[in-house]
């Protein structure tokens, strides 16, 4: 499969549905679904601290701030480290750090936000692989009425670069349908501090 172009203005936002094959996207969910130490992230939602309503593992070279929250990286997991390859060379990017989350079922979630920590610049290169359970992805314009919405689906691979961040509000909203685990991976660069 090949990347498509999600028509958003005044972001850039490209979709591969099948970035990983069937059977190599099953193999790193599998791996990651055993071996990472999911946990249970505290963050701030309008200022308040809350569980986050998924679980997380922050995996990288350097500490990041998220949600107001400083974490403290895990190590690399072997099984990442073709795919951080592979991105980098198709993408062009350096990336040093992955937040891996873990949606147990259609009650976990992610509400609108951006991600606009200074740490990660002005205009970040975001690569997002999703594996196991399909789940709707939502756009959200910061300014204005535009919505979108994507299914990402097992294996695919959405990129936001560009003034995405700056313009648009992104999140993956709960659904009441019956639903497996989902593993999103959210790879991005970390400027030191
Ligand atoms: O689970 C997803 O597809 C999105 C994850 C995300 O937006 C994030 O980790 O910042
Ligand atoms: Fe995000």
């Amino acid at each position: 499969m090949t990347a498509q172009a999600i028509q958003l203005a005044g972001a850039s936002v490209t979709f591969d549905p099948a970035w990983l094959g069937e059977n190599e996207a099953w193999a790193l969910f599998e791996a990651l679904y055993a071996a990472l130490p999911w946990e249970r992230h505290r963050i701030k939602v309008y200022g308040r601290a809350i569980d986050a309503p998924r679980l997380s593992c922050w995996i990288g070279d350097a500490a990041y701030k998220y949600s107001g929250t400083v974490f403290e990286p895990h190590p690399w997991p072997a099984a990442l480290a073709p795919v951080r390859e592979r991105l980098a060379r198709e993408l062009q990017g350096d990336f040093n750090s992955v937040l891996a989350n873990l949606y147990r079922n259609g009650a976990d979630r992610l509400g609108f936000h951006r991600d606009s920590e200074p740490e990660l610049g002005p205009e970040p290169l975001i690569a997002s692989v999703s594996l196991g359970a399909t789940r709707r992805f939502r756009f959200r314009a910061r300014q204005g009425e535009g919505t979108l919405g994507l299914e990402l689906s097992h294996g695919s691979l959405l990129v936001m670069s560009g003034a995405t961040q700056r313009n648009w509000l992104h999140a993956v909203p709960p659904t009441a349908r019956t639903v497996g685990p989902r593993i999103n991976l959210t790879f991005r660069h970390v400027a030191p501090r």
